[in-house]
């Protein structure tokens, strides 16, 4: 069914052959220009494809926000904001331009940004070699394999690397770089030269929107923290000139690259990939944007449109038993977070239960987050205080110490309620 979709979507944009493939690197140039595949990979692993999936591609710019990751995880969020920004610039991937003042590059998404990065990847005592090795390693777990780099490609670009040295040597000038500029711009280049295909492009996509863990592989590339900031950095910057009309029209963070590679990742549910050489003037593959625009339209991927999380957190609200022993029941459902718990409070605290006790059922609840967790907990709280007996029904465990040490009782289901009066329901040490 999905790459049936994907097919049909590949058919649809395949006639479109505007753009050209990139020729300031020579060796790009020679790319076929009718390659085109894309595919999704979700956050369990799994990865649907269409047309040219294991063509090699180099990555090139798309390589940018994995090291981005790489060196908030190896150097920490001060040392890297202290030299690279995440104010957008609305300019070309390869403007000559730095802050003003403090000559930081405006974000890791411009060239001059990523040969920064770059040189943070890996801990400072690294010599080139080892932390192009690091940025190797760091990428090939981003893929779930080890990727090679593009020699030819590489010696391509780096033959006419003249305005990266021109950047390089900016940088080098106002103290952002500390090393040689060509070393610096040299291990950029090898690692703009790594070669992946559509398949590893979703992969890599997808440990991001699954939290910086691979979800082949299972592991931990980067730490959680450090995927938000890429995310966010992505969805501001990563489309450079053109950010605005993306995050318009197709609302997901993405990542170009010259090669004809294009990268989104939509948090929690999907990465997704697409390769066509030709480009736009902004350095993007012109058919890459047509798929994800038609992607994001097809499966209401846009970030900005999402579903109301609050309504359907509280799945009933209901009495059950009578007189004495009735029980107010607060059935929840699905993932809850703020909007969700603040349902739950209106419906918890403001229409204060009649009945002596009151039951929060959590069987339906796959997951709260933390700011629902302690909602929850105050809700248990003010409706012990009101003197209510609070039972919560939890057979997962999704909300720990709901009486964070008293007058709360916790049951494993509803059922142990009916025996109330006889006093066997079922308590759990927690
Ligand atoms: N936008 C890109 O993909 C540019 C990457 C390329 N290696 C460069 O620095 O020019």
């Amino acid at each position: 069914m999905i790459p049936d979709y994907l097919a049909e979507a590949l058919g649809d944009v395949a006639s479109d052959t505007s753009g050209a493939p990139a020729d300031y690197i020579p060796e790009l140039a020679t790319a076929d220009p009718d390659l085109l595949g894309a595919a999704f990979a979700t956050v369990d692993g799994e990865v649907y494809g269409a047309g040219d999936l294991d063509v090699e591609l180099t990555i090139q710019s798309i390589s940018k926000p994995f090291v981005y990751a790489l060196a908030l995880a190896d150097r920490g969020f001060d040392a890297v904001l202290a030299k690279v920004g995440v104010e957008p610039s609305g300019e070309a991937f390869n403007e000559i331009s730095l802050e003003r003042g403090s000559g930081r590059p405006l974000n890791p998404m411009i060239n001059a940004g990523a040969i920064t990065t770059h040189s943070l990847a890996g801990s400072q005592e690294l010599d080139a070699g080892a932390r192009l090795e690091r940025v190797v390693a760091g990428l090939s777990a981003f893929a779930g394999r080890r990727l090679e780099i593009d020699d030819g490609v590489c010696a391509s670009e780096l033959e006419n690397a003249h305005r990266n040295l021109a950047i390089a040597h900016m940088l080098r000038s106002h103290g952002i770089l500390d090393e040689d500029p060509t070393a610096a711009v040299a291990g950029y280049t090898r690692q703009c030269s790594l070669l992946v295909t559509v398949r590893d492009l979703a992969l890599m996509a997808a440990t991001l929107a699954n939290r910086g863990v691979n979800p082949r592989t299972g592991e931990r590339v980067v730490p959680e923290r450090a995927v938000r900031q890429v995310l966010s950095v992505m969805s501001t910057c990563g489309m450079y000139d053109a950010a605005g009309d993306w995050a318009t029209q197709v609302g997901i963070p993405a990542k170009s690259g010259v090669a004809g590679g294009l990268i989104g990742a939509l948090p929690g549910q999907i990465g997704i990939a697409t390769y066509s050489p030709r480009l736009d003037s902004h350095g993007t593959s012109v058919r890459g944007v047509s798929l994800f625009e038609r992607f994001s339209s097809d499966m209401g991927m846009h970030l900005m449109e999402v579903p109301p999380a609050a309504r359907s957190a509280v799945r009933s609200n209901h009495v059950v038993g009578t007189g004495a022993s009735a029980i107010r029941v607060l059935q929840l459902q699905g993932e809850i977070r703020f909007a969700g718990a603040e349902r739950v409070v209106r419906e918890a605290v403001s229409t204060v239960p009649a009945e002596a006790g009151m039951a929060i059922d959590l069987t339906m609840v796959h997951s709260l987050d933390d700011v629902a967790r302690r909602m929850l907990r105050e809700v248990a709280r003010r409706v012990t205080l009101d003197g209510h007996e609070v039972v919560v029904v939890d057979p997962e465990s999704v909300l720990p110490d709901p009486g964070e040490g008293g007058g709360v009782t916790v049951v494993d289901s509803l059922a142990c309620l009916g025996q109330q009066e006889g006093d066997e329901r079922r308590q759990r040490p927690r």
